[in-house]
């Protein structure tokens, strides 16, 4: 579904932001233009360095642009005076790969923390931090201290503690990067849901191309500190245009396959949305009584379809014509390509 302008909730124009550091200067984002809307969950991608981490400090301005601005929720951040960027940025809560809790206090006084320094009396920011920690699922560790939970727990923590002041949006930079990934899940079932309920916009900045693709409706690529290419997981993913993102989706350059010195004949097969391939394979190897073997297979499931290529090989002497019927039979494009007898 498009949205429309009225959906957008940050819009980043013309952005551009650069450090010094002993005389020298070091480009971190260049001319960013990207508008994220209200109740999405946005992927941020790229390959170490590229600027993830800058681009989400400049959203809230923990970092100020060099060039350029954020505009969040209609106002300009950089017109702001200090005290109204403060009250801006408590729409903004953020969580990182490190939870960042307060090691001396504990779960409950962690998300009370906020609820206390803007003003809220001590038995209301109570009954709120309660409230809150009932809503990621932690409230029987209310009061362990941080040292005494998990990964995944230390992380609830904080996705409550950023909850606390009412945020607009959540800023999560590589915040499951830590985690097994079992955990991983969870909290990315945890923040889909809370987006889902509480119309939360999410932006999730991360390496790990599987979180997008469970979380995410729309992501952007950078790399070489610009946005090399956004638009929907699917478009991106099953698609991509450049080569940076063909770089991070399939994680090689160019043609990854070179199986050339195997015996028999290879076909590629390419997946574009059907179902799963494995009954495809199944029916394949009952259908045709070929011992089929997979060399390489690169795909991924979005919205319950598959999508990517496979290298299977064929030993000699078989029926290459058969196989590849029945595989196009199935609505799966093959293409032979290599034969060796
Ligand atoms: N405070 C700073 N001072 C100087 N240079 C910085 C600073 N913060 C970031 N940089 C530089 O800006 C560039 C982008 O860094 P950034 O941390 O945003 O990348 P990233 O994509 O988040 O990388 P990673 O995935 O490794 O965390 C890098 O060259 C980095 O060294």
């Amino acid at each position: 579904m498009a949205a429309s302008a009225s959906d957008e909730l940050i819009r980043l124009y013309d952005l551009s932001k650069s450090f010094r550091l002993k005389g020298n200067t070091i480009t971190a984002l260049e001319n960013i233009n990207l508008s994220i809307h209200e109740g999405e969950i946005f992927g941020i991608i790229g390959m170490s360095g590229a600027g993830k981490s800058t681009l989400v400090r400049c959203i809230n301005f923990l970092e100020r642009p060099t060039a350029g601005g954020v505009i969040f929720d209609g106002q300009d951040l950089g017109t702001l005076s200090p005290a109204a960027l403060r009250q801006v940025r408590r729409q903004m809560g953020m969580i990182f790969q490190q939870f960042n809790l307060l090691m001396q206090r504990t779960a409950l006084q962690n998300v009370c923390f906020p609820l206390e320094i803007a003003g809220i009396s001590g038995q209301e920011a109570k009954k709120r931090g309660l409230e809150l920690l009932e809503i990621v699922g932690l409230s029987e560790r209310a009061n362990a201290y941080p040292a005494q939970l998990s990964g995944g727990q230390k992380q609830r923590v904080a996705i409550a503690r950023a909850l606390a002041s009412d945020p607009k949006v959540l800023l999560c930079d590589e915040a499951t990067s830590a985690l097994d990934p079992e955990t991983t899940d969870a909290i990315l079932n945890l923040l889909k849901d809370l987006s889902k309920r509480m119309g939360l916009t999410v932006i999730v900045i991360t390496h790990e191309m599987r979180v997008v693709e469970e979380i995410c409706s729309r992501v952007a690529v950078i790399a070489d500190h610009q946005i090399a290419e956004v638009g929907t997981v699917k478009e991106v993913f099953t698609q991509p245009k450049t080569e940076a993102a063909r770089r991070l989706v399939y994680r090689v350059e160019g043609d990854p396959i070179n199986f050339q010195q195997t015996e028999g004949t290879q076909l590629r097969i390419t997946f574009e949305g059907g179902d799963a391939f494995e009954p495809i394979l199944a029916e394949l190897i009952l259908e045709t009584r070929e011992p089929v073997n997979i060399l390489h297979a690169d795909t991924r499931t979005i919205d319950g379809c598959i999508y990517g290529q496979m290298v299977i090989q064929l030993p000699p002497r078989s029926d290459v014509y058969r196989v590849s019927e029945y595989l196009r039979g199935q609505g799966v494009a093959v293409e032979e390509v290599a034969a060796h007898v």
